[in-house]
């Protein structure tokens, strides 16, 4: 898990292994963990491309994920997400961020787990409470309570997030720490 002391230290790229670069890195966890912001700026530090499943499902169906939520229900979005995440993986490799849900799809987990290097964002409710009161797009929060909502799922997910390969806390601020706290975990891990 990660520490957080004063300054983040800026492990550079080169201290990754280039055999761990040459495959997508795939980051899955709860709805707030940071998956978007923190997968954009450890592909940066990488000078790997990024993605971000929700963005390019949104892009593939041209509509938004509360509309595709709303209009065609949740097994559809499941299903659409499988296969832009195949889609992703197949490709040049890349850090993927991807939607809360979608490492609990087996046949994506399977693909993900196959294909790819997966790290777990990690938060405790509160801190995911606060990050996800800042935008309130994520149908499956619409009209309920948000620590409520993200107590049950972490019942039902951690125990399926924690097959990733890696897990990395999310919850210490600023970012720069988490991904110092990824690239750290990176760097030492044996496949
Ligand atoms: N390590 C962090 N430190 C501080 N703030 C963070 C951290 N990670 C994420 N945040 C903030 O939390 C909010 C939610 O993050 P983000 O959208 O990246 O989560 P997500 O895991 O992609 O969620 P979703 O599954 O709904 O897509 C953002 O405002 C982001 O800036
Ligand atoms: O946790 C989830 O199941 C979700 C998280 C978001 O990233 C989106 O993929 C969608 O809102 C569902
Ligand atoms: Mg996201």
């Amino acid at each position: 898990m990660s520490r957080n002391p004063k300054s983040p230290t800026p492990l550079s790229a080169k201290a990754i292994p280039a055999s761990i670069r040459a495959r997508p890195i795939v980051l899955v966890g709860l709805m707030g963990s940071g998956k978007s912001t923190i997968g954009r700026r450890l592909a940066q530090r990488l000078g790997m491309p990024f993605a971000d499943a929700d963005d390019e499902i949104e892009r593939a169906a041209g509509m938004t994920i509360a509309d595709i939520f709303a209009r065609f229900g949740e097994a559809h979005f499941r299903d659409g997400e499988r296969r832009v995440i195949a889609r992703l993986l197949s490709g040049k490799p890349l850090v993927l961020a991807t939607g809360g849900g979608a490492f609990m799809n087996d046949e994506t987990r399977s693909l993900i787990q196959r294909d790819a290097l997966s790290i777990w964002l990690d938060a405790d409710i509160p801190t995911l409470v606060e990050r996800v009161a800042r935008r309130s797009h994520r149908p499956l929060l619409k009209g309920r309570d948000a620590g409520e909502v993200l107590r049950e799922l972490a019942a039902v997910r951690n125990p399926v997030y924690a097959e990733a390969h890696l897990r990395v806390s999310s919850a210490s601020s600023p970012h720069e720490y988490t991904v110092r706290d990824i690239m750290e975990a990176l760097g030492s891990w044996k496949a």
